[in-house]
């Protein structure tokens, strides 16, 4: 197995308060690692810590085992993110915002192969000419993961990717997920569904006011025992 997300001691400190406190971790690569926790207990600032969008206040980051600094590209060039809203352009189609958004990144494609990833991330054809201010949240959330895909990023992180999602579109966002980390992909993600983290993570972190608490291997837990534990937790 091989580590591709790490923080070491990883802190983020705002003059008294303390956001992230000395998370150390360690994933591989092709897990998909869920971190729960209630508002304010410090899952979006350990996303932002690993973007490079926020500096550590002590400890670190790394990226296959590159460092993670506000101005280091060389870590930005091996992810993406999806945040809760997927920021697209409402007047261009699917396919022309992956157009636009992998030609930011330095890459082009053939129209071909920008349907290929649109198809992966599992839109469907008749929906990739469509504007995307006609898009739902999920087809959004898919335009996400083909521009994720079409920039090679190894690793994907996730800010409440399910909140607002209808079941089927869950299920089909979770389905994608699982299809991609038997790939190789490693998908961290931010999340309170705690149903949903059973049923795809491989691991599941549980946070309290900054600190991580719990790590819990998925395999070998219901998602009412995960729910017991998560309130014991909080
Ligand atoms: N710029 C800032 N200045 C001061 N405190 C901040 C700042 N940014 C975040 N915080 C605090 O850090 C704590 C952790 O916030 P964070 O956004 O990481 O929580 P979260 O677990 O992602 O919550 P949610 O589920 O609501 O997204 C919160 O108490 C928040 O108010």
């Amino acid at each position: 197995m091989s580590i591709v997300l790490e923080a070491v001691q990883l802190t983020k400190t705002y003059q008294q308060y303390t956001a992230l406190r000395e998370l150390s971790i360690s994933i591989n690569a092709g897990e998909i690692f869920c971190l729960l926790g209630q508002n304010g207990a410090g899952k979006t600032t350990t996303i932002n810590l690993f973007l490079g969008f926020l500096a550590a206040s002590s400890g670190k980051a790394l990226i296959k085992g590159v460092e993670v600094t506000p101005d280091n590209a060389a870590t930005k060039n091996m992810i993406a993110y999806i945040p809760e809203v997927v920021q697209l352009y409402g007047n261009l189609s699917g396919i022309e915002n992956l157009d636009f958004f992998s030609r930011l990144a330095g890459f082009k494609y053939s129209t071909e192969e920008l349907a290929t990833f649109l198809n992966k991330a599992g839109l469907q054809t008749e929906a990739h000419n469509k504007r995307l201010g006609a898009y739902s949240k999920g087809m959004r959330q898919k335009v996400g993961i083909a521009i994720a895909l079409s920039k090679n990023a190894d690793v994907i992180f996730m800010d409440e990717p399910t909140s607002g999602l209808d079941p089927k579109a869950t299920a089909e966002f979770t389905a994608i997920c699982k299809e991609l980390a038997a790939e190789g992909k490693t998908i961290f993600m931010a999340t309170h569904d705690i149903f949903n983290a059973v049923n795809m993570g491989s691991r599941i972190g549980i946070m309290k006011q900054g600190s991580l608490v719990h790590v819990v291997n998925t395999g070998g837990i219901t998602a009412n025992e995960l729910q017991e534990l998560y309130l014991e937790t909080i």
